[in-house]
């Protein structure tokens, strides 16, 4: 099966790559497409055998999946040009949140997915959020799940809990790096350790920080407890943390939340005939 990608920007070319690098796919399995070439040209020359369709188009009609990686205001021209070539045994993945699947259901007569991956899968890791659309059969089901198994761990979810889902998986690396790197900073400040000393433990952290959560047997609450020893020097910290930064996430969330409903409505404006 050849698996098509429109759009080989940050997160199509992530996909590509992480799919080839996870041994799932190989280059010649793929074909892409973008609308500056040299970009796709740049991601087949570090990827040889990889394949470029010369048009949105040409794609489709050589794939039997393809995905959609592109910006939720470009969806429009890239339905416009495509729908004409788009057959109903077809499966289609959108990674865009704000654009619907009843949506993409009533320009396309194919077989619909929306999977919202995240950065993380650039190292086969982290979840891919999974929506299927009412015309993927059980079998399509199982395919998408195979496919996103080999560089995550998909999970299924509703599509009203798309913003916030994205959030925790998609969102939160940058979130997290945010802090991280507020982190490093606020001791370079405070007590001028040299930066790069401060970046590298704070990462060198993360790292052992994801491992405990995933594979050492710890959840979030039993690793503050474990750390946080009785009358020490944590728990001071963890008292303020909990004072001054949960009302922030609050405020994150909300925010997230204003963007995605603007997002949605417009592009339902753009998407309308
Ligand atoms: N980045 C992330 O961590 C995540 C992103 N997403 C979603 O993925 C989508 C894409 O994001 P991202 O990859 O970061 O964005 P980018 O801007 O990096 O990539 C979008 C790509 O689409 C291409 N494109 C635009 N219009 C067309 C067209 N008509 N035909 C072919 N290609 C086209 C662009 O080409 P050109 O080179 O000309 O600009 C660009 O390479 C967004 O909806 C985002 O929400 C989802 C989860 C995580
Ligand atoms: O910032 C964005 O819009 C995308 C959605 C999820 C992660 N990045």
């Amino acid at each position: 099966m050849t698996v098509g990608f429109i759009g080989t920007g940050s997160m199509g070319g992530t996909l590509v790559e992480s799919f080839i690098q996870s041994g799932r796919l190989l280059p010649s399995d793929i074909l892409i497409s973008n609308r500056t070439r040299a970009k796709a040209e740049h991601l087949a020359d570090k990827n040889p055998g990889l394949g470029i369709a010369t048009s949105n188009r040409e794609l489709v009609s050589q794939t039997s999946c393809f995905f959609l990686c592109v910006k939720p205001k470009e969806f429009r021209a890239v339905l416009d040009e495509i729908k004409e070539e788009v057959h109903e045994d077809q499966i289609v993945v959108s990674i865009t949140s704000p654009v619907m699947i009843r949506d993409l259901e009533e320009w396309l007569p194919c077989k619909i997915a929306k999977i919202i991956p995240s950065i993380t899968q650039a190292v086969q890791a982290g979840n891919s959020l999974f929506i299927p659309g009412s015309r993927l059969t059980a079998n399509d089901r199982e395919q998408l799940w195979d496919l996103f198994s080999a560089i995550s761990r998909p999970l299924v979810i509703e599509e009203h809990h798309t913003r916030i889902a994205s959030d925790l998986a998609s969102c939160s690396p940058a979130f997290i790096a945010n802090l991280l790197e507020k982190l490093a900073d606020a001791a370079v400040e405070e007590t001028q350790i040299p930066i790069e000393s401060a970046r590298s433990l704070v990462t060198q952290m993360a790292h052992g920080l994801g491992r405990l959560l995933t594979e050492g047997g710890f959840t979030l609450e039993s690793l503050q407890q474990r750390v946080a020893v009785p009358g020490g020097i944590t728990r001071e910290g963890l008292d303020l943390l909990d004072e001054d930064v949960g009302p922030v996430f609050n405020r994150l969330i909300r925010l997230t939340h204003a963007k995605y409903e603007d997002d949605v409505v417009k592009v339902q404006q753009s998407l309308d005939h």
